[in-house]
């Protein structure tokens, strides 16, 4: 005979022993309830002072029984509903309320997360007699109401109500609201989750406004990667929760939300640790990813050269190996990436120790192919020719300043991250004097960890430049937190001593007249040209004319001296 799960301990023999005759009862299909089913729950229900339930199949079958406390009952693990799905789970959930309460937010939860056909709360009287019939089932459509709850005074009036019919129907209204949602884009749906408000960790003492323009940027770089935001929301907390970062409550919630918007993909704009990544994988069947993962996946589509793409294979590798413990499931969902874009290696197999003889083959083949870069660059540059080395946030206008400068067609676009591999022309100054001029990847805060390192050799050539030429979006309201986050970079990549000269392009963006939103650096726009002259004589004035000098003030701190 079956097994009663869920709160047991304590319960006499004989308790024991009704509820597994209980296995031997069926219902007709088209009732929710039977009333001698009904009133089997309630007795022992009022006798153990716990909640009874059971989950009844299709055709009327007790597929399990379960005992709960006073307050609540949790389901044996049938599996988490697949992402994305209209199926139902072909269950039923038939079970007790001790308090005469109607549907609670729980009964909701398990309704919508587990997919169940209906859930049925039956309240106990007094007598151990069952008392009101409360039941709820989903409904289709990915506006309004979710679910819809009824109430009758007695089992014996819940006839007018199909069980089977209505989950038929309504299995079928939702396979069709699917494949319309499905149709009228092909890619994935995400729902964005910013985080706030904590005193540790990752958005450590970040309030409201500066986590809602992060959960903005997390929205571009969305885009650029090629998901559907289908709602973005901010979970401020004032501790991060060890297990699930925003805490059980709110993810049930966005769980929710994701059932009902039909979302494949939840994306966190902060860094989930191994553990909390590998917990909220299990609490869900969606695709999770955190902001890094996110980059990464950047970076794996936009790669072109064969280095670049080895580093960004190598960074998602080393993000995903330490989060190989969970179930496989849980895995293949960690390490999917977007469109099923995750590493190469980990689509065939996820294997940890596999992983881990992929990563020393790559850092092997990194360093060959770094190794022989660095000597083209070396003959390259045999000539002397002094470098000026575009650097800046994302998006800035890296690309199309050196364009602009040099004629020439470096891809630029408004996505981020449009340009991965360093990319040199020569420019030719004032006097006849040529310098060699590179476009960088762009920077952007909290650039992860594993990518400063595995971009650490493309960012390698910023160690040869003579001059570091920090491209800002001037008509960007968050300017000065790129700034500041690019100088961290390079602080990091320890190239805070070389010269380097703000540039504040984008001028044209801004109202005409309006004075540029930094008192340093040499106003502006690759795109009408305005300001370019000025900029070379800037440039021109560093690197021949005794410039330096004032340049290291600059660098260091000091308040800069005419330079244009
Ligand atoms: N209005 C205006 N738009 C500009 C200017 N410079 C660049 N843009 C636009 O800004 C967007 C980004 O330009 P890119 O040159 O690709 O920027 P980037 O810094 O190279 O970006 P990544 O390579 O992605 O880091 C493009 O849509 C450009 O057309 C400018 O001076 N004025
Ligand atoms: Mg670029």
């Amino acid at each position: 005979m079956q097994e009663v799960s869920g709160n047991t301990l304590g319960l006499k023999p004989s308790q024991l022993h009704a509820l597994r005759r209980t296995y031997r009862r069926r219902v007709p299909a088209e009732d929710i309830v039977s009333p001698e089913l009904a009133r089997h729950l309630t007795e022992i229900s009022r006798e153990t002072g716990r909640q009874v339930g059971v989950l009844l199949d299709r055709k009327g079958d007790v597929q399990s029984v379960v005992v709960g406390d006073a307050r609540k009952l949790d389901l044996p693990d049938i599996g988490r509903a697949r992402a994305g799905s209209y199926r139902l789970r072909g269950l039923r959930l038939v079970h007790t309320h001790l308090n005469g309460e109607a549907i609670t937010r729980d009964d909701h939860t398990d309704l919508a997360l587990l997919r169940l056909d209906l859930v049925a709360a039956i309240e106990v009287l007094d007598s151990g007699l069952p008392g009101k019939l409360h039941f709820a089932h989903l409904l289709p459509g990915a506006s309004g109401e979710m679910w819809k709850d009824e109430t009758v005074p007695t089992v014996f009036d819940a006839g007018f109500y199909d069980a089977l019919q209505n989950t038929l129907a309504l299995e079928d209204e939702l396979a069709r609201a699917s494949s319309a949602l499905r149709k009228t884009s092909g890619r994935e749906r995400a729902i964005l989750v910013g985080v706030g408000g904590s005193t540790k960790g990752r958005g450590k003492g970040r309030g409201r406004a500066e986590a809602e323009s992060s959960l903005e940027e997390l929205k571009e770089l969305s885009r650029t990667a090629g998901v559907e935001v289908v709602d973005a929301l901010l979970a401020m907390r004032r501790e991060p929760d060890p297990r699930y970062l925003i805490g059980k409550g709110k993810l049930d919630e966005i769980l929710l939300r994701s059932m009902q918007l039909m979302a494949d993909v939840i994306i966190f704009d902060a860094d989930l640790s191994p553990s909390q990544a590998i917990n909220i994988a299990d609490a869900t069947a969606l695709k999770i990813l955190d902001r890094t993962q996110l980059i990464l996946d950047i970076f794996a589509q936009r790669a072109q050269s064969a280095e670049g793409k080895l580093q960004v294979e190598l960074a998602q590798l080393k993000y995903l190996y330490p989060r190989l413990v969970g179930r496989d499931d849980s895995l293949s969902r960690l390490a999917g990436g977007i469109g099923g874009r995750g590493p190469g290696e980990t689509k065939l197999e996820i294997d940890r120790r596999r992983v881990r003889d992929r990563i020393t083959a790559l850092e092997r083949r990194i360093d060959q192919v770094s190794a022989s870069r660095q000597v083209r660059r070396k003959q390259r540059n045999a000539n002397g020719l002094p470098i000026l080395s575009i650097v800046g946030y994302t998006n800035a206008g890296k690309s199309t300043l050196l364009n602009a400068l040099t004629a020439s067609d470096v891809l630029a676009e408004n996505k981020l991250f449009a340009t991965l591999d360093p990319t040199s022309r020569r420019l030719r100054f004032p006097r006849d004097r040529e310098v060699i001029i590179t476009d960088t990847v762009g920077f952007i805060r909290d650039l992860p960890e594993d990518l400063v390192t595995a971009f650490r050799a493309t960012l390698e050539e910023l160690e040869d430049a003579d001059l570091l030429l920090h491209v800002v979006d001037a008509s960007d309201p968050n300017l000065d937190a790129q700034v500041a986050a690019v100088e961290k970079i390079l602080a990091e990549l320890e190239l805070t001593g070389k010269p380097r000269l703000l540039v504040l392009n984008k001028m044209d963006r801004l109202p005409p007249g309006t004075p540029p939103p930094l008192a340093e650096g040499v106003p502006v726009s690759a795109v009408t040209r305005e300001g370019l002259q000025a900029l070379l004589h800037a440039c021109d004035r560093i690197l021949w004319s005794g410039g330096r000098v004032g340049f290291d003030e600059v660098a260091a701190g000091a308040p800069r001296r005419e330079i244009v």
